[in-house]
């Protein structure tokens, strides 16, 4: 049989599915993601019709359906109109939003600013900022750790990023964390314009903020070589001596900057809370840092594979990002169902970690699944897809990796810390999934 006498359309929206007037299934998706996921995947199977702030999204679930779309192999999928609509005018030409021969040419440039010797030099520049922030934290019961974290995460990427932001003070920065927060929420807003008091309102003078603050520092960036994230990107340059203009630098550091804060805030918080619900997880990563010196270096952090099972199991539990967007620029099929030019695409790979098929008790915190003797993660090559996959795949996964063992790191040497077994994090899913009670641990210094 040929491709073609097989392909089918989209199957209709169900009577029951249609959500809300306007919004569609928004508060369906906001209250319960991956129960969501779940009836779309046994309603309509991998491709399935989703309504969503007024349009008939395809959702895209499973590992085969979610491969088709991040490979992309007939360049049908593509980033900028997708998460354009979405967060667009705040993430304005980040590297996420780039496609085609652009995106390969922003993202060789970029690469020069993720390499080994260099995520070795963030990773020596962290250790202080995680010290002066996690030696605070104080015993007691009912410490809220996600809050905690994001200052932290802050912190640190003022360091990193911005080499110190010498002429700012506590409540500048403060006021800088708010743009990002307000940023990065306007993907749920239903009015989509800069309006007063609106998601997308806060989110434009968000960008505003953050775009003065990154000018200011420019010229001094562009005038010194030093190690940080923003002097790199002034300094770096491709293979044929191409650089990134100011603007580029610019819209590139907002975008990193969010990228990078609130899934690592993210990740964190659910390692603190898998770590304080299981004892024994926690006491076997504490042995293996109190086998290492206080400021491990990025060779030295590598060596912590308990930590590296936990932070794998959490990113599988709760994936930062758990659904990606994509746009159909030309028609295409998937698994064997016609896609048009134009759709609008969810990539559900949030999904694809919680199945049965791929994974033993899938809803169980059982870190050594991801351990040389089961690798279940090696089922499909997308069953675990957190960083994404193809040309996108996520620039900074082993900063990432490297930001949050270093902050578990010294939070193991310095503190021990216990989460009621029974916890269930009361998720706010309207833009990555952050917990609403800003995640309660009891805090002990041994
Ligand atoms: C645990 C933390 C993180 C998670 C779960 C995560 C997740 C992701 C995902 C899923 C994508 C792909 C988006 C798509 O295909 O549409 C992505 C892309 C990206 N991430 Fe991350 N990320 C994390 C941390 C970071 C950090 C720390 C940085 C930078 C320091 C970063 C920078 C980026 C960039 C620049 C892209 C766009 C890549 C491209 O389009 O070529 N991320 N990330």
């Amino acid at each position: 049989m040929t491709t073609e006498q097989v392909t089918r359309d989209l199957p209709a929206v169900r009577r029951g599915d249609h959500g809300l007037p306007l919004l569609g299934r928004v508060t369906a998706y906001a209250k319960d993601p991956v129960a969501l996921m779940r009836h779309q995947w046994e309603t309509y199977g991998p491709v399935s019709p989703f309504p969503f702030l007024g349009q008939t999204f395809v959702m895209l679930l499973g590992p085969d359906a979610c491969e088709e779309a991040l490979r992309n192999g007939d360049k049908a999928f593509a980033n900028g109109p997708a998460w354009g609509r979405l967060v667009g005018p705040f993430f304005h030409r980040g590297l996420m939003l780039l496609d085609g021969e652009e995106h390969h040419l922003h993202r060789r440039i970029m690469q020069e600013a993720f390499t080994r010797d260099r995520l070795a030099s963030y990773v020596e520049a962290m250790h202080p900022a995680i010290a002066r922030g996690v030696d605070t934290w104080p015993a007691g019961d009912g410490f809220r750790c996600y809050p905690a974290l994001k200052q932290l995460t802050l912190d640190i990427a003022a360091d990193i990023f911005m080499g110190g932001a010498v002429d700012t003070s506590p409540e500048e920065m403060q006021r800088v964390n708010e743009a990002f927060i307000a940023c990065v929420q306007a993907a749920s807003g239903v009015v989509r314009a800069d309006v007063p008091f609106t998601r997308w309102g806060r989110a434009h003078r968000g960008r505003r903020v953050l775009e003065e603050f990154l000018r200011h520092y420019l010229p001094a960036k562009r005038a010194e070589r030093t190690d940080d994230l923003f002097s790199v990107l002034c300094h770096i340059e491709g293979e044929g001596g191409e650089r990134f203009s100011d603007d580029d630098v610019v819209n590139h550091m907002i975008f990193l900057m969010m990228a990078a804060h609130d899934t690592s805030t993210i990740t964190t918080s659910t390692m603190l809370q898998h770590l304080g619900q299981h004892p024994e997880w926690q006491e076997r990563c504490r042995a293996e840092s109190l086998a290492l010196g206080e400021a491990p270096s990025l060779a030295e952090l590598e060596q912590l594979t308990s930590l590296d099972l936990v932070m794998k199991e959490s990113l599988r539990l709760r994936a930062p990002v758990p659904m990606l967007a994509r746009r159909a620029v030309k028609d295409t099929v998937v698994q064997g169902v016609r896609v048009p030019a134009g759709s609008h695409v969810a990539v559900g790979v949030q999904f694809s970690h919680l199945m049965d098929d791929l994974w033993t008790e899938p809803d169980r915190f059982d870190p050594d699944r991801f351990g040389p003797e089961r690798r279940e993660d090696k089922s499909h090559r997308y069953a675990w897809s957190p960083f994404g996959g193809g040309v996108h795949k996520c620039i900074g996964l082993h900063f990432a990796g490297a930001e949050v063992k270093a902050i578990l790191h010294r939070l193991l040497r310095t503190h021990r810390w216990s989460v009621d077994p029974s916890y269930v994090a009361p998720l706010d899913n309207h833009s990555l999934p952050f917990p609403k009670d800003g995640q309660p641990i009891d805090l002990v210094r041994p």
